[in-house]
């Protein structure tokens, strides 16, 4: 772990059920390698991930069973790890790159920008060889503008111990918000060509695996699983998949299951498979039974799952990627002190509005102190932003210069149309969050406005949660996610995750007693330079450029006879999100 980790507190723990075939899982790690330096429970950094899955091959491996390891992208963009660097990104796939991982695939975050998707190609695709596998992503060649798969299609390989044979996948939901230097194809398009059916016909195969950067719970899967069950109406099939940020468990049929496995390095996801054929002992009529754990993402649950300690655990592999992580952190100086935070703020702990949400606080506090462009003058304003760029809560204590870019990781600018009617900006408002859709969009990733808001709103309305159960979690009864840790004085029990699935309550590996989870909006606003006792008549539109094409559409909606993305110019230009947080936090938030 890092020097400044918090010790992880000891709690009741579930096993790990060892099977035939075992699969550690992460996803959406989004640069945070070095776990979570304010929460005990996700205090375990990249480098104990590395030691806790070479201590596990070696107790699987001892009793002739195999371990896979499966990464299922947005492993970019979300800590300072990764964004503070300039060029963003050079410390990380350095750090990655040490895990053994048998299939890597891309996530959206990997294809926004084009730079970042270039880096992937180049760097991360050749790290991990023939484990990345991109069966719907094409890149244009950066040196021969060709058209080309990012990574290959897919890989058939037999498992070293049981010669379990494998034809394993990799996929990206349908996501069309990436730069135009990539391709994604939609996976129900993907699932028709050649090479797929090829693929899902091959005879002697015992396992179809598909990773992807795809809810467990998903439109996307389904169909996978209903091309293969067409041709193969009994081999087992495991999905792995993730986007969401939430622990999730997907039964399709009684031999095909998906696991996601939550977000930000606070879960490593645990699958074993018994009872599948191999090709010493071929039996098409096997009857697989699956097992599922999700660990949280600390030394207490490693060293118990591993049955070692804090001696005989490390490997020095894990040990130097955990001082390649120091190192890094140390050259971006991220355990600089900005400030100190006075509570809590929370995205989806507490409603919004609310004195202690961290929307509330930059609605209120941050963006009407701060966010000015001088050429405007005192002309009022109103700013939109949306929920889903703001990544993690601020825990009271020390504001890092990490913490700036965990709760801002992007690099996106303001923009602004002048002299909109105030009345229009609400009904703006209003549809982004109220409407389920902007009619008529002519794209469909525009079309879902509930890609405004954190990623963990999609499961509540994809249906991952049942109406009840997210009903549950609006009302404060379902847990989410788990803040700084206090112990409640009656017994051993700390608050977590505790996640219902398809299986049931019994995935965590630590019980835990629940937190809360209220749902935000899609978007919120602050009004900017204005007396606040009678609103303005006609405002400067200002707005984060990841809304602008919502926005547009949301303007139509409104009849607001404006073209956004032609007449907005850039407002603030010297200053992003991340940069203003951090001027707001060292003039406010002074340290005792
Ligand atoms: N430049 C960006 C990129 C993304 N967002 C927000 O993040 C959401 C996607 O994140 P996932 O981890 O779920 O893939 C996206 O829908 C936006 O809400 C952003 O604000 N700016």
């Amino acid at each position: 772990a890092q020097p400044a980790a918090p010790a992880p507190i000891s709690a009741p723990l579930r096993d790990l059920e060892i099977g035939q075939l075992n699969f550690l899982h992460t996803t959406d790690t989004h640069g945070w390698l070095a776990g979570h330096l304010q929460e005990p429970s996700f205090s375990a950094d990249w480098g104990d991930y590395i030691s806790f899955a070479s201590r596990m091959r070696e107790k699987i491996e001892e009793q002739g069973r195999d371990l896979l390891v499966i990464d299922t992208g947005d492993r970019v963009e979300g800590n300072g790890l990764y964004d503070s660097s300039k060029p963003k990104g050079i410390y990380l796939s350095e750090i990655l790159r040490h895990q053994h991982i048998d299939v890597i695939t891309s996530g959206n975050h990997e294809l926004y920008q084009h730079n970042t998707s270039e880096a992937e190609f180049l760097t991360t695709v050749p790290n991990f060889r023939a484990s990345y596998l991109a069966s719907n992503i094409d890149i244009y060649h950066p040196v021969t503008s060709e058209l080309v798969p990012l990574a290959p299609r897919y890989r058939k390989f037999t498992t070293k111990n049981q010669g379990i044979r494998i034809v394993a996948f990799g996929f990206l939901f349908n996501f069309n918000g990436n730069y135009n230097n990539t391709v994604v194809q939609p996976v129900e398009e993907t699932i028709k060509q050649a090479w797929f059916q090829e693929a899902i016909q091959m005879t002697d195969v015992d396992l179809f695996l598909i990773a992807g950067h795809v809810p467990a719970h998903s439109s996307e899967y389904r169909a996978i699983y209903r091309e293969i069950r067409k041709f193969r109406w009994s081999t087992p099939i495991q999905f792995f998949g993730g986007h969401e940020h939430i622990r999730d468990y997907a039964q399709y049929d009684s031999k095909a299951v998906a696991l996601a496995s939550g977000r930000f390095m606070e879960t490593i996801g645990f699958m074993s498979i018994d009872g599948l054929s191999t090709s010493k002992q071929p039996d098409t009529s096997s009857n697989p039974v699956f097992k599922r754990r999700y660990i949280d993402n600390n030394l207490f649950s490693f060293y118990h799952h591993t049955g070692l300690d804090h001696d005989s655990f490390p490997t020095e592999k894990g040990r130097n990627v955990s001082r390649l992580i120091t190192d890094a952190r140390r050259a971006l100086r991220l355990d600089t002190v900005h400030g100190c935070s006075p509570r809590n703020l929370w995205m989806s702990r507490v409603p919004y509005p609310h004195a202690d949400s961290i929307y509330s606080w930059l609605a209120k506090e941050v963006l009407p102190d701060s966010l000015k462009d001088e050429n405007r003058g005192s002309v009022p304003a109103v700013a939109i932003l949306n929920t889903g760029g703001i990544r993690f809560d601020v825990f009271k204590g020390p504001f890092f210069q990490d913490t700036a870019f965990i709760i801002s990781p992007f690099s996106n600018k303001f923009r602004y149309v002048k002299n909109v009617p105030y009345e229009k900006v609400q009904l703006i408002i209003e549809v982004l969050n109220k409407q389920k859709k902007v009619l008529g969009a002519p794209r469909e990733d525009v079309a879902s406005l509930d890609s405004l808001a954190p990623p963990e709103k999609l499961s509540h309305s994809s249906g991952a949660l049942s109406e009840q159960e997210s009903m549950a979690a609006v009302y404060g009864v379902a847990s989410h996610q788990v803040p700084l840790i206090s112990r409640r004085d009656d017994d051993s029990i700390i608050p977590g995750y505790t996640t219902k699935d398809d299986a049931g309550t019994d995935g965590d590996d630590t019980i835990h007693f629940p937190v809360s989870y209220y749902e935000v909006p899609n978007v919120f606003q602050a009004l900017l330079s204005a007396d606040e006792s009678s609103p303005p008549e006609t405002v400067d539109l200002v707005y984060i450029e990841f809304v602008e094409p919502y926005l547009a559409l949301a303007a139509k909606f409104a009849r607001l006879d404006a073209d956004i993305p032609k007449e907005s110019e850039e407002y603030m230009p010297s200053m992003g999100m991340t940069e203003l947080i951090i001027d707001w936090v060292q003039k406010h938030w002074k340290c005792e």
